[in-house]
């Protein structure tokens, strides 16, 4: 039995911070503006490279002192030097929680529970390169001699989406004519979708799964090792062409790939905070050795800004602390993610495995349910795209969607004075949120009277803007570095354990409990439920199957 929480929402510090909001409620952006010079200065921290500014928040310096003081109560301090230390606070695993060991400087050590952490991720990191680099050189080859030029990412969850994403965000940096291709869904459209076009000679898979055993990963690995077989006319070819990371050697070993080729990590790293460790390796084979250090060189920054920044000046821990000041005391729901870089188009989506799967939890870390909102809905697309789409909701709608803007100042490449365009486009959509336009600035711009109301633009809505010089692998470090710590702080403060993922078991074991009466010639036998079995019989009358 483990030993029962504190409520957090019976805090005096809690109870200060309704209060507070309740009287900041009918403040908006325009006044708190107005009245304080400083502000901006004061409401802008860095971090690394990034820079946020956070002045556009419904808070004042007193929301910050009292947010800062229900960290202090929820323990906040403690629970970060728990986690780098390799505590075990993944509490209904059992498991340490060491994405951040993925990154720390050669020659520091971590010992925990009773391993030399440290070594064991140097290890990993340095037959990743030499691999890495042999594929980049051509000096390995595919069955028939010929260089690799294209590596196939198969995974799902935390094997597919960072990789995904940051090969995409990358993709400049990919040196040596390698380029990536991601297959992830069961849908067979994904993997034929991917296959299409390729050299069987020239491509390398990397089948990632840190349990070996997801359906839709060995499905595709399967599916991809035949098309392989088929078009080289030898099952040889497969130890030429395929790789494995994974934390199960056994797995590996029974699907056929040569354990030698096999990229290890361990069970104190979750999925989705693993793209910085040997998951990465098609990222690292796109972009170098020396490419992938320097991104974690950027993780690392902000894990010590995490770790050593006082809370008032602490980037992770004040947005983690805004994201509940929304939650909890203005009942925001969702959370927009905009950034302002065609290249960072599956940001959103990784985050949402990220901040969802972590935190999308009803019982707290001792079991107990949840006394607060927990859990933000992140979503989003990159700008402008988004603007001409559901941005009118955020302008004019009636939710409170707080927004996380990020932009670049230095583009890859620039045509017609765009890249300025784009940032223009972050910057007056920022402002616009916050300031709006009122019913008299409108009225005298001769708007006819009957139009004005559907013109006003109220403002006073929520945003972050962050800063960035340009997008490179460090800086992609610290911004996915920054949200994973924001997590943290989030799940920190809710009571809950931000690492494990059991609601995501039971549709796995239903489906596979399923998939027999959908695929048998036999009349269908149970179903878990009636709606269920009604539509296994109309699926199976539609495939022309016994009903
Ligand atoms: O890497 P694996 O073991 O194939 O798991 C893939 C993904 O599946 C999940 O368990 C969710 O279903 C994620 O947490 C994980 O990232």
């Amino acid at each position: 039995m483990r030993e029962a929480m504190a409520d957090i929402t019976e805090a005096p510090e809690w109870t200060a911070l309704a209060e507070h909001q309740a009287a900041l409620a009918g403040r908006n952006l325009r006044e708190l503006f107005a009245g304080d010079p400083g502000r901006v200065e004061r409401m802008t921290v860095t971090a690394g490279d990034l820079c946020l500014d956070y002045s556009k928040h419904r808070a004042t310096e007193e929301t910050l002192r009292l947010l800062v003081a229900l960290a202090e109560r929820a323990g906040l301090r403690d629970r970060i030097a728990a986690m780098f230390s390799g505590e075990h606070i993944n509490v209904s695993e059992d498991r340490a929680v060491l994405h951040t060991a993925l990154r720390l400087p050669p020659g520091e050590a971590l010992t925990v529970d009773g391993q030399d952490v440290a070594a064991d991720v140097h290890a990993v990191l340095d037959e990743m390169s030499r691999f890495a680099e042999r594929v980049r050189s051509g000096e390995w080859t595919g069955f028939s001699g010929k260089p690799i030029t294209t590596v196939v990412n198969i995974g799902i969850g935390g094997s597919d989406l960072g990789p995904a994403m940051a090969y995409e965000a990358l993709h400049d940096y990919a040196d040596a004519g390698i380029s990536c291709r991601f297959v992830s869904n069961i849908d067979p459209a994904d993997i034929l979708g991917k296959l299409a076009g390729l050299d069987a000679e020239q491509t390398l898979f990397v089948i990632s799964s840190k349990t070996f055993g997801t359906l839709e990963t060995l499905t595709n690995a399967k599916v991809a090792r035949q098309w392989l077989i088929d078009a080289l006319g030898d099952a040889k070819a497969v130890s030429r062409h395929f790789v494995a990371v994974s934390t199960n050697a056994e797995r590996v070993a029974e699907f056929g790939i040569d354990t030698d080729n096999m990229f290890g990590f361990w069970d104190w790293v979750g999925g989705r905070y693993s793209f910085d460790g040997a998951i990465g390796l098609s990222l690292m084979i796109a972009i170098g050795g020396e490419g992938f250090r320097e991104m974690l060189a950027g993780f690392r920054a902000i894990d010590e800004h995490f770790r050593t920044a006082p809370f008032e000046a602490n980037m992770p821990v004040l947005m983690g602390l805004l994201g509940v000041w929304y939650t909890d005391f203005f009942g925001a729901q969702t959370r927009a993610v905009l950034p302002y870089s065609q290249r960072l188009a599956r940001f959103p989506a990784y985050l949402q495995q990220l901040t969802m799967e972590s935190n999308g939890k009803s019982v707290r870390a001792d079991g107990a349910p949840v006394v607060a909102q927990t859990g933000e809905i992140f979503w989003g697309e990159p700008g402008t795209n988004g603007q001409h789409a559901f941005y009118q909701l955020l302008h004019q709608g009636t939710r409170l969607v707080p927004a996380d803007f990020i932009g670049f100042a230095e583009p890859f490449e620039d045509r017609a004075g765009m890249h300025d365009l784009l940032t223009a486009n972050l910057l007056a959509q920022t402002s616009a949120l916050a300031f709006g336009k009122t019913a008299d600035e409108i009225a005298a711009e001769g708007t006819p009277a009957a139009v004005v109301p559907h013109k006003v633009m109220p403002g006073n809505r929520p945003t972050s803007t962050i800063l960035v010089p340009k997008l490179t692998p460090k800086t992609l470090g610290e911004l996915v570095a920054l949200y994973e710590h924001i997590v943290f702080v989030e799940g920190t403060i809710w009571g809950i354990d931000s690492f494990d993922q059991w609601g995501v078991e039971l549709g796995k074991v239903m489906a596979q409990d399923l998939a027999p009466a959908l695929t048998s010639e036999e009349p269908p036998t149970d179903a878990p439920d009636a709606s269920t079995a009604a539509l296994v019989r109309r699926y199976r009358e539609l495939r022309g199957r016994r009903v």
